[in-house]
């Protein structure tokens, strides 16, 4: 149920007010969401973007920090980049990254420009003057919203939308409001909502002392909120709302993730070792699981297609059974409040036995990719120490000298093409020799009152020898230790 919501206007800070209120009530979040529990592989893209284009209400200049944490209606957008660390062809690329993250967010992307600057402006991000020709080309090609590929600090914003008098967001923002509007499940839901609420909180505060003052008094004595009698403000009582919203999320996310933990702990029970697809945004992930498992689930040519965890079944070219997990993909300067929030989702990768991490060969620049990818993963404790193999996916488009240079650089490896079919039967091979092997030696009768063993034996276990006689089938070979001990079990009760 959504949170019962005290809509008295405040005369002063109406805005903020209006701004928190809808954050709060708005439709679709994860604590109103149906209770189901819908992979993305289920959805249909279409019904995905016609979902996130319902036509929006139009927004005015004045209510741009909305704009920056609701889903954002970018219609032309003219992006903005800084090279400072890094070259230009690096911010290049960057920039080409955003222009695709901005068309993902469907917007219509009419041209960008790279600034050289050793340090972005405190003032304006990219400095006055500059702001200014940005400004002119903003008019000229009648953009309505400047995508800057930082993070800008809020007072830049406000500057550098003071000089281009149009809304001016981040790359944060934008890549929140992807994963708001793509999100499904509940778990997915409550983990991007909490991101932008984390987001959104100190960015209340920038407006908050003027207000508070304007507001004065028992004004906005929030009754039944927890009445923290007078002088609280406004801006206080909504970010106290915010806070108790954001602790609500909490409780609801560690209650999803202990579900799933009780359904990785079942698999785990009955030893079916786990891989997961793990790998940098439009990778190709979706598209090798399926070609791996011959399922369906959604591909699309756009950024954070999936962003729900799928599991499939899988089974090794000598029969074993595993679970392929197809995972939320990677970007470079993932915001930090989404990795926080998705690390649930995260650990679901560090669960894994095995890491398949899916890149793109025909990109501009793999490695980087590679890197963000490998940064991700070395927060996850324990997801470092995973074997993993890289599938250099997308052969098909990549050149030959590409490609040659990408595997001087790599360790185990596999170059293949989810599109083609090129190398994928290398890939079963690597991921079946890689998958933990039972163990414990076997060579037991088993009687017919328990022919579930003996095909719990054929995809979990290793077979040496099989002969059927009167008594059950005797079988020698090797099995995981559940699987043994419930072989020992069941002799005792035949
Ligand atoms: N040419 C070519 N295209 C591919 C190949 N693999 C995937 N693609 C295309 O690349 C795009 C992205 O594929 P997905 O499988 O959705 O990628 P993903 O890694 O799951 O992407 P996200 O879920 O958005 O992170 C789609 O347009 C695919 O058709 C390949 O081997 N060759
Ligand atoms: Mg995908």
């Amino acid at each position: 149920m959504p949170e019962q919501v005290d809509n008295s206007p405040v005369p002063g800070d109406e805005r903020a007010w209006r701004i928190a209120q809808r954050v709060l009530s708005r439709e679709g979040t994860a604590l109103n969401a149906p209770e189901d529990a819908t992979s993305a592989g289920d959805l249909d893209w279409d019904e995905r973007t016609s979902l996130s284009r319902v036509a929006g209400l139009h927004h005015d200049a004045t209510d741009i920090s909305e704009v920056e944490y609701r889903q954002l209606r970018l219609e032309r957008v003219f992006l903005v980049g800084l090279a400072s660390t890094g070259s230009v062809e690096d911010a290049e690329i960057s920039l080409r990254e955003l222009a695709a993250l901005a068309e993902t967010a469907g917007s219509q992307v009419l041209g960008g420009v790279v600034q050289r600057r050793r340090t972005p402006d405190p003032a304006t991000f990219i400095g006055s003057g500059k702001a200014r020709e940005l400004a002119s080309l903003v008019a000229d090609e009648g953009a309505d919203t400047v995508i800057v590929d930082s993070e800008l600090h809020p007072s830049q914003r406000r500057g550098l939308e003071d000089v281009v008098k149009v809304k001016v967001i981040d790359r944060t923002a934008l890549i929140l409001d992807i994963f708001a509007q793509h999100a499904r499940s509940r778990e997915g839901k409550a983990q991007v909502e909490l991101a932008q609420l984390t987001y959104l909180l100190p960015r209340l505060r920038g407006w908050g002392e003027s207000m508070s003052r304007q507001a004065g008094g028992r004004v906005a004595a929030g009754a039944g909120i927890g009445s923290r009698g007078p002088g609280e403000t406004k801006i206080e009582l909504d970010r106290r709302r915010i806070n108790q919203r954001m602790a609500k999320l909490r409780r609801e996310i560690a209650h999803m993730k202990r579900h799933r933990e009780t359904s990785r702990a079942t698999r785990r029970a009955r030893a079916v070792p786990a891989v997961a697809i793990a790998g940098y945004t439009n990778a190709g992930k979706s598209s090798l699981l399926n070609r791996l498992t011959g399922d369906d689930v959604l591909v699309h040519n756009a950024l954070f297609a999936t962003l729900d965890p799928t599991v499939r079944h899988a089974r090794t070219p000598d029969g074993r059974d595993y679970t392929l997990t197809d995972t939320v993909g990677f970007v470079s300067r993932l915001p930090h409040e989404l990795v926080e929030a998705f690390r649930s989702t995260l650990e679901e990768i560090a669960e894994a036995d095995v890491i398949v991490h899916v890149v793109d060969a025909a990109h501009p620049d793999p490695l980087a990719q590679i890197r963000a990818v490998t940064d991700v993963l070395a927060t996850i404790p324990g997801a470092s120490e995973i074997t993993s193999i890289i599938a250099l996916n997308k052969a098909d488009l990549a050149s030959p000298v590409q490609l040659a240079s990408l595997r001087a650089h790599l360790g185990r490896h596999v170059v293949c093409s989810a599109l083609t079919g090129q190398g994928i039967d290398e890939l079963r091979a690597l991921i079946a020799e890689a998958l933990p092997r039972p163990h414990v030696p076997i060579d037991a009768l088993i009687p017919f009152s328990h022919l579930d063993l003996v095909s719990r034996l054929h995809t979990e276990g290793e077979i040496d020898t099989e002969d059927y006689t009167e008594q059950g089938v005797h079988i020698v070979g090797r099995a995981r230790p559940d699987l043994a001990d419930a072989l020992r079990e069941a002799r005792r009760t035949p």
